[in-house]
């Protein structure tokens, strides 16, 4: 087998604050392999953000400070020279933020935008460059490119904004794409053509991408595989299929019932997420868990453990001798530590 696209082990990411250190990403591994999609979801304030942005070193540092391994095609990004990094960001590794606006100048039209970043990229005229440039536009589905290239960013919708960004984060060919809720702030209509547009462009360019968001009806639709995470760690990992058909993690219990379209209730999870500068014991989740017992809340996070070929969960209730069944019947009179709800896909 080859080494994936991408492996991440042991990232971690602390940022000083007034309050004292804030851990925002505690150590989690994951990878990505050529041509995949795998999706990190989890709430608001998981970490998810922090860990993307970790990888290329786009967490401004001090006050950020990133540690462990992130190998991509066998180089550890964290120990690159900023120099090296800076082209691995550019031509290898492309971001799509989820607010074009903030991406993208103000004072420039679209295309000359793309174009400038191809000139960057390539060595091309600037006529080469125009029309490379007009082609993106229309290979990301922007109707009448040509016409479209000498317009500035407000004269775009925000759907056409996103696709544009798309288009230049396209202009290096980056075998990864780490797209970081990019379709949050479009209505529902748009984000679907966006998620198809991401698909269609991940076969032709033959990417590997790396997908963040909070929205597990979008993991179902393009992940391949999805990573779970809650308060810096990950709770659980695997097939998307599997963590859909059989969620080990009560976590990921709790998110997927919030989903109405997978016949959940819309509503939250009891209770909110703790503090990052003073994570509790044991499992994070353990304080707002139904099933925590004494186990659940000393050590650090539990140990994955697998539970069916490529799925792992961080849950003491699957170690050995114990009985995970346990966990689908509701513990009698078991209440989470707080009863604060917050929403489950804010
Ligand atoms: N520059 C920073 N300085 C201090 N703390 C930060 C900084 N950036 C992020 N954090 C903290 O790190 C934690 C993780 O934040 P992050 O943005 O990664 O969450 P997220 O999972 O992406 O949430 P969301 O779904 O809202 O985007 C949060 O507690 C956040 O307040
Ligand atoms: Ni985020």
């Amino acid at each position: 087998m080859s080494p994936p696209l991408l492996e991440v082990e042991g990232l971690t990411t602390t940022f000083d604050t007034d309050g004292g250190t804030l851990t925002a990403v505690d150590g989690i591994d994951f990878s990505v392999d050529e041509g995949e999609t795998v999706c990190i979801v989890g709430e608001s304030g998981s970490g998810k953000t922090v860990a993307t942005e970790s990888i290329t070193r786009l967490v401004r540092e001090p006050p950020g400070r990133v540690a462990g391994t992130v190998r991509f095609k066998g180089r550890d990004l964290l120990a690159m020279p900023d120099d090296e990094l800076r082209e691995v960001r550019g031509d290898d590794i492309a971001h799509v933020f989820q607010n074009p606006q903030e991406s993208m100048n103000h004072c420039y039209t679209v295309g000359w935008q793309i174009a400038e970043a191809l000139r960057i990229h390539r060595d091309v005229s600037d006529d080469e460059a125009r029309a490379r440039a007009v082609d993106l536009l229309d290979r990301v589905g922007i109707a009448n490119a040509s016409a479209r290239f000498d317009d500035y960013p407000h004269e775009l919708s925000g759907g056409q904004k996103q696709r544009a960004m798309i288009a230049m984060a396209l202009v290096g060919d980056p075998d990864l794409l780490i797209a970081d809720e990019p379709t949050t702030a479009l209505d529902v209509t748009v984000q679907a053509q966006i998620l198809r547009l991401l698909d269609e462009l991940q076969a032709e360019f033959g990417m590997g991408v790396l997908f963040v968001t909070h929205d597990l009806g979008v993991v179902a639709q393009i992940a391949d595989r999805v990573v779970v995470m809650y308060a810096g760690k990950v709770m659980e990992r695997g097939g998307v299929l599997d963590v859909f058909d059989r969620p080990a993690h009560p976590y990921t219990r709790r998110l997927l019932d919030c989903v109405p379209e997978l016949g959940g209730d819309g509503g939250g999870i009891p209770g909110t997420l703790p503090d990052p500068r003073d994570p509790p014991d044991g499992c994070r989740f353990a304080p707002r868990c139904a099933h925590a017992e004494r186990a659940c809340r000393t050590d650090g996070q539990p140990e994955e453990i697998d539970v069916r070929p490529g799925q792992r969960v961080s849950c003491v209730h699957y170690r050995d001798g114990r009985d995970p069944s346990v966990l689908d019947e509701d513990p009698p009179g078991a209440e989470p530590d707080s009863n604060e709800v917050t929403s489950g896909d804010d």
